[in-house]
């Protein structure tokens, strides 16, 4: 594995196993997600990527017999024992599904709702929060004269950018992506990645895809997942062009997956 030692890791995950049930769906990973840089997770259908970014929120504890052993530290702190704040935990680490899931609300509403959880703040406060999350999200200009049109009439790209900023508006210091644009069209598609580049200048990004394109447009560090292992992490440069492990060259190439 490369070491990579320059930057500060955000999230550090260290000799973690998952078990749903019986069944062991993360062996021993190690990995660093560095601060205000995008890590892409890669390997076949299968291999734990979803699983990992489930773990990284906790997630997964709200289902019944999955448990998860090792280390998960947020900022140094371990955020997988003992007393979290799993609300807490859940807005500092925030999540964007592979489909748009806009709750049957207004637009403004969308966004209002998750502040209105954690803060109490007066209208015109609130209403400058909505304004700034759905500014982030690159969704502003397109929404701001319909704001209290329901969240479920914009297009699929719209909606997936509404759950960003729905994400962003709580103020994360880190955003997990499990396969955003798997539901989009290429216009789409495209305005998310830039979305991006754009929000890691403030947060650190996690990001599952299947696209390699898309892993290596958006991506500073890569992790080829297999069978639940991390076979390999690293610049994301490096693992498309030049790849230590013999899986992973096979996996970026296409002979697999
Ligand atoms: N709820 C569950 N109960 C039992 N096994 C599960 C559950 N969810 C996932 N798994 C298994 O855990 C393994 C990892 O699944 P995971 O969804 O993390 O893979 P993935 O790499 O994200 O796949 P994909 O790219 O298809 O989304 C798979 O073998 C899967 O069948």
């Amino acid at each position: 594995m490369d070491a990579v030692v320059t930057e500060k890791a955000k999230l550090s995950v260290k000799n973690l196993n998952f078990f749903y049930g019986s069944f062991q769906g993360l062996k021993n990973v190690s990995v660093p997600l560095y601060d205000r840089k995008v890590t892409a997770f890669i390997g076949p259908s299968g291999c734990g990527k979803s699983t990992l970014l489930r773990v990284l929120n906790r997630i997964y504890m709200l289902y019944p017999n999955q448990r998860a052993e090792g280390e998960v530290t947020l900022d140094g702190e371990d955020i997988l024992h003992g007393k979290q704040d799993l609300n807490l935990l859940r807005a500092r680490v925030g999540m964007v599904f592979q489909k748009p899931t806009p709750f049957p609300m207004t637009i403004y509403d969308n966004i209002a709702f998750g502040i209105k959880l954690y803060e109490r703040l007066p209208r015109s406060e609130l209403d400058g929060r909505v304004e700034d999350a759905l500014q982030r999200a690159a969704l502003w200009g397109e929404v701001k004269d319909k704001l209290k049109e329901s969240g479920l009439s914009l297009s699929g790209g719209q909606q997936q950018r509404l759950c960003i900023a729905r994400t962003v508006a709580t103020r994360p210091e880190v955003i997990l992506f499990d396969e955003p644009c798997s539901a989009l069209d290429p216009i789409s598609t495209a305005k998310i990645e830039e979305l991006i580049d754009e929000l890691v200048k403030d947060y650190t990004i996690v990001i599952v895809t299947h696209n390699m394109q898309q892993a290596s447009r958006t991506s500073d560090y890569t992790a080829f997942m297999y069978l639940g292992e991390l076979i390999e992490f690293g610049d994301t440069e490096k693992i498309f062009t030049a790849p230590t492990n013999k899986k992973t060259e096979q996996y970026i190439t296409g002979r697999f997956g």
